[in-house]
């Protein structure tokens, strides 16, 4: 990986109490040091307050730090001046949930107005708007005001606006937040393109893992200003250690039975459950099906979702597996020595499912499932 171009080291934010001489301050974003490398997708996630806006808004000095350091491309930004931290933020575009737009200006007024700030020529300016909206795909609504636009033409003007510049860094604070799910995947691809064909490194703060999943290569988890989990997208996904990022992770990868939906799979299916592990390195579906035959044992899908964390295929099978007792134990072997498995018994001799426990989000009702979450009833 290239060198660092965010450093944190240390950093924390302490703001005083609100109220005077009442409120406690309050320790925003609390001694965090990690790199962001340059030309990754980063993702801050955490829930509300854990100190994400904080830190971001650390990078393009927003806000100072109380303590410790922060460096952005080779710059110290500590006691920085304001007119020495000018250039500083000329090289990091922000988008933000509400878009912030000029509600008086066009799309390409919008799109024009960091250009005209930085003292662009008219003519250049038209070139370079012009440009940017054809790449964010808008190129047709150059003379639309905003409130004519749906959510997702919003942003593009936000993220077209934020490129304008040419920056190195682009601050995406919740950018996807406030759109329905298609268009959060239209948004997300258009800033993984920002990243592969730009070059740009860009830092998403989110509370959604289905967007850290989707495009981020790496991840720190937040909670109470602190870093409590830092690593490659995928490691986080496949192996989560902090209870926080437990439950982040349970919201994104719906792919094991709770202990209801087992109970209804087992009302419908009286042979051998066994949740399989299915990611790249081991319990690919070939290997699950070779091992399944070699033993003579039928195995149909009962429940399941294979999906991608940072690009790469992931997620569990649950399969009912029939046969003589013997070869079923064989097949249980033998999957067991190619991935994770969980068995979950029989419905005559149910097993308790550790792991159904511990991806459960703490406060999530076994109760309430969802039964018709892609369950599926292949018989
Ligand atoms: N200007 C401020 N003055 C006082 N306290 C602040 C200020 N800005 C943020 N805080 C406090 O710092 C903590 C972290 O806030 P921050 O907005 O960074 O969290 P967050 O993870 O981004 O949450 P959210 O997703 O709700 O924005 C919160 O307790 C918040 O109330």
């Amino acid at each position: 990986m290239t060198a660092p171009i965010i450093s944190f080291r240390g950093a924390t934010k302490v703001f005083p109490g609100r109220r005077r001489g009442g409120a406690r301050e309050v320790r925003a974003v609390d001694g965090v040091t990690l790199d962001v490398h340059a030309g990754e997708i980063f993702g801050v996630i955490g829930y509300s307050g854990a100190g994400k806006s904080t830190l971001v808004r650390l990078i393009n000095a927003l806000e100072t730090a109380t303590a410790g350091s922060v460096v952005v491309d080779g710059t110290d930004l500590t006691g920085l001046s304001e007119a020495r931290l000018r250039p500083v933020r000329a090289g990091i575009g922000m988008i933000f949930q509400q878009f912030n737009l000029l509600s008086s200006r066009t799309v390409a007024g919008n799109v024009a107005y960091p250009l005209e700030v930085a003292g662009w020529p008219r003519e250049r300016r038209r070139e370079r708007v012009r440009e940017l909206l054809d790449f964010v795909g808008i190129g047709d609504k150059a003379d639309v005001y905003p409130s004519a636009l749906s959510g997702g033409q919003k942003q593009r003007v936000g993220i077209a606006r934020a490129l304008a510049t040419n920056p190195k860094i682009l601050l995406a604070d919740e950018a996807t937040s406030a759109l329905d799910p298609e268009t959060t995947a239209d948004v997300l691809a258009l800033l993984r393109r920002v990243n592969r064909e730009l070059g740009i490194t860009v830092v998403v703060i989110t509370h959604e893992m289905d967007v850290v999943r989707s495009i981020c290569h790496r991840v720190a988890v937040m909670e109470h200003g602190k870093v409590v989990e830092l690593g490659d997208a995928y490691q986080v996904f496949s192996a989560p250690r902090h209870p926080v990022t437990r439950r982040f992770v349970a919201s994104a990868l719906k792919d094991r039975p709770s202990p209801a939906v087992l109970a209804r799979l087992r009302e419908r299916h009286p042979g051998r459950i066994v949740t399989v592990r299915v990611d790249e390195v081991s319990g690919s579906s070939a290997q699950v099906t070779h091992v399944l035959r070699e033993h003579g044992v039928d195995g149909t899908i009962v429940y399941g979702g294979i999906t991608e964390v940072a690009e790469r295929a992931f997620g569990s099978l649950t399969l009912e597996l029939v046969g003589p007792d013997g070869a079923v134990a064989g097949a249980l072997a033998g999957l067991r020595a190619v991935t994770d498995v969980v068995d979950h018994g029989t419905a005559a001799d149910p097993h308790d499912d550790p792991s159904a426990v511990v991806h459960r989000p703490a406060n999530d009702d076994p109760t309430t499932d969802d039964p018709t979450n892609d369950e599926r009833s292949s018989r």
